[in-house]
């Protein structure tokens, strides 16, 4: 005796039923796996994908596999799953980062020493020479720039340089020189720490330890700043994505320092008219993902003076907490950088052009 055929409606609802059993199997295992995710998170396993237990998986269902569909057919579709599944552990991994304003949803406010950086401060200057030369070039550099108004100086005494050749910086006593000329001068003082040795002697001439861009993926001192007391000026690396600028971060708070200013200073482009290629989208979003300050490095985002005006003016628009400028009394003799670092009318003329941005509440 032949059945007698269903309605394509019978049929169909049936079908409605079956994907509605699916959906109830897929979020229980997706439940499942966002557990497997915490495990590994609360393991330290640095990654969440497991190709060998997807392949265990995939086998395992080819032998189970009762037709009608190919095995082919049904490997995709579980691959799709696992595609799923994973970007799930994933997001729910990021949520928990401690940089992220799902965590902590106010913006993070720096108080060093009575400056305030980020939130509702208004945007901060960082200025002053590439590097630290002398105790003549960073006197005269902090109290032109005190007497502007700069209240964090920066001067690098570990310098890290393309070739091995180049001036490597005054080392311990350019912290000294520097930590006094700012403190002199009524300013704080921040430069560049590049080994994890030196952080310890960097944090007692220095208010801020800067990470360079070089550094950004030098995990070993990114945790050991995290250790210091000390607030942590964390540029982004020459070819770093947002996430691992922001993973970077997050190295530092995990040691327990919440004290990280980012800095955005131009990324490696395809683009020759600038040295770099200031991503102002890395500012935005970074304002949006995580509760930290972002300030803008325009020196080496531009590589050339005739663009910094523009683009911390465009900094500022998209809420920037802060400028990074590099002055020098003399450019041109300058023992690095000299393309680039403004000259003291230089700096008069760029800080008139901001002045009407910086004076009312910018970002609102
Ligand atoms: C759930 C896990 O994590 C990922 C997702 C898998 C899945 O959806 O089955 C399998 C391996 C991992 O790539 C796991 O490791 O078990």
């Amino acid at each position: 005796m032949t059945q007698p055929q269903r309605s394509i409606d019978d049929l169909r609802s049936e079908v409605d039923q079956i994907n509605r059993e699916l959906l109830t199997l897929l979020s229980r295992r997706g439940e499942v796996v966002a557990q497997i995710g915490h495990a590994k998170t609360s393991e330290g396993r640095p990654h969440h994908y497991d190709p060998a237990r997807e392949e265990q998986q995939l086998k395992e269902l080819e032998a189970l596999n009762p037709g009608p569909f190919t095995a082919a057919a049904v490997k995709a579709i579980f691959k799709e799953i696992f595609k799923a599944s994973l970007a799930l552990e994933e997001s729910n991994d990021k949520k928990q980062l401690l940089v992220s304003r799902k965590v902590k949803f106010e913006d993070t406010v720096l108080d060093i020493d009575g400056v305030r950086v980020g939130g509702d401060a208004p945007p901060v200057i960082v200025a002053g020479p590439c590097s630290i030369e002398s105790e003549e070039q960073m006197d005269t550099t902090a109290r032109f720039l005190a007497a502007r108004g700069v209240k964090i100086l920066r001067g690098g005494a570990y310098k890290p340089r393309t070739s091995p050749y180049g001036f490597q910086g005054m080392g311990v006593d350019g912290l000294i020189i520097g930590g006094r000329a700012a403190r002199d001068n009524g300013m704080l003082f921040v430069t560049e720490v590049m080994d994890t040795r030196d952080v310890e002697v960097v944090a007692e001439h220095a208010d801020i330890l800067q990470v360079g861009a070089r550094n950004m993926h030098n995990f070993a001192l990114l945790r050991e700043v995290g250790r210091s007391r000390r607030p942590v000026l964390l540029k982004r690396g020459l070819s770093a994505t947002i996430e691992e600028w922001l993973y970077a971060a997050e190295y530092i708070l995990s040691e327990g320092n919440n004290e990280v200013i980012l800095c955005e200073r131009g990324i490696r482009t395809f683009e020759k008219w600038t040295r770099n290629t200031l991503d102002l989208s890395a500012v935005a979003l970074a304002k949006q993902e995580t509760h930290l300050p972002v300030i803008v490095d325009v020196t080496h985002a531009a590589g050339r003076r005739d663009l910094l005006i523009p683009l911390a003016k465009a900094a500022l628009a998209v809420g920037a907490d802060g400028i990074h400028v590099e002055v020098h009394p003399s450019p041109a003799t300058a023992l690095s950088d000299n393309e680039q670092q403004l000259d003291f009318a230089g700096y008069e003329r760029f800080m008139d052009a901001l002045a009407p941005m910086l004076r009312q509440p910018v970002g609102v």
